[in-house]
């Protein structure tokens, strides 16, 4: 189901109206074999807000961060719409889900329901709700939106972002708290030096434990041509330098369709 509707004066990071109401802004919701990390394979229920604090210039949910459409939906409805399907499994991202108060509410809610809630986050927020699985994917150099590689302008984001894509103390919290893995998006060999750098540096901050294997790096590509460039690359740095390589299935199966 996927919603289009644009709001325009909407908040673009999404982070007023809702603390307001309780509503949570709604880009789409459709069911789909979660296609990354630990469970890719697994049926789930896909819950994809809108607004982001953050703004990668290969964003692949290019309408929940550049240019935001949705619909309000109170949990409520959220829940309803989620109930339809015949799903263990919810999987709640966006956008930054974490940004909208009213997440906290639908996962204490689907929590007590019994579903298994995995949430999509780029790492900048901890939320105060129950959550079996974080997938953290914390956002390296190569994400920023510089002039050359700006999607919709000439890199007026580019400072915001940088400022706000890695808070180690903020990973730390995330890691200690919630059974989570940390999924990175690599573009290329050049991302390796930034991620053994932050691992190393979020071990020095937590007694938590952060092994190889909850460290995946995801080949970037929103289509499969991209991802043909991309993907031999990433499994061959993933077995150099020991960590868990994770594909993007979704993309496998129904390339860039949305509502997959
Ligand atoms: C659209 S984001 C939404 C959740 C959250 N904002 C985040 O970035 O983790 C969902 C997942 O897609 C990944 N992603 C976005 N664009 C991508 C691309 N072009 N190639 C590979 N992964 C991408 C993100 O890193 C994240 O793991
Ligand atoms: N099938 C499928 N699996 C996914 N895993 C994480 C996704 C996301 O956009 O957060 C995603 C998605 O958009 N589709
Ligand atoms: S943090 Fe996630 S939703 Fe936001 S721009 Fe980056 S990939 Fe897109
Ligand atoms: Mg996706």
């Amino acid at each position: 189901m996927p919603v289009a509707n644009d709001a325009p004066g909407a908040d673009i990071e999404g982070t007023d109206a809702d603390a307001e109401t309780g509503d949570l802004p709604i880009n789409e919701l459709f069911q789909s074999l979660q296609g990354e990390g630990r469970l890719a394979g697994v049926p789930s229920v896909f819950v994809r807000t809108s607004g982001c604090n953050l703004r990668c210039w290969f964003c692949d949910s290019y309408h929940t961060s550049w240019e935001p459409t949705h619909d309000w939906f109170t949990v409520d409805d959220v829940l309803a719409a989620i109930e339809e399907y015949d799903a263990d499994h919810v999987v709640l991202t966006g956008g930054e889900p974490l940004i909208h108060d009213s997440s906290a509410d639908l996962l204490e809610r689907l929590a007590d329901r019994g579903y298994h809630t995995t949430v999509e986050t780029n790492g900048t927020v901890v939320p105060d709700a129950p959550i079996d699985l974080a997938s953290v994917s914390p956002k390296l150099a190569s994400s920023t939106p510089t002039a050359d590689r700006d999607p919709d302008g000439d890199g007026e984001w580019a400072d915001r972002h940088e400022e706000r894509r890695l808070d180690v103390p903020t990973l730390a919290e995330l890691v200690e708290t919630y059974d989570t893995q940390l999924k990175f998006v690599v573009t290329g060999r050049e991302d390796m030096a930034e991620i053994e750098c932050l691992v190393e540096r979020l071990r020095d901050a937590t007694s938590a434990r952060v092994d190889d294997d909850d460290v995946l790096l995801m080949p970037e590509g929103q289509t499969r041509d991209q991802l043909e460039a991309t993907r031999e690359t990433v499994a061959d740095l993933a077995l150099e330098f020991g960590y868990r390589y994770t594909p993007r299935l979704h993309v496998d199966l129904w390339n860039d369709e949305p509502g997959t």
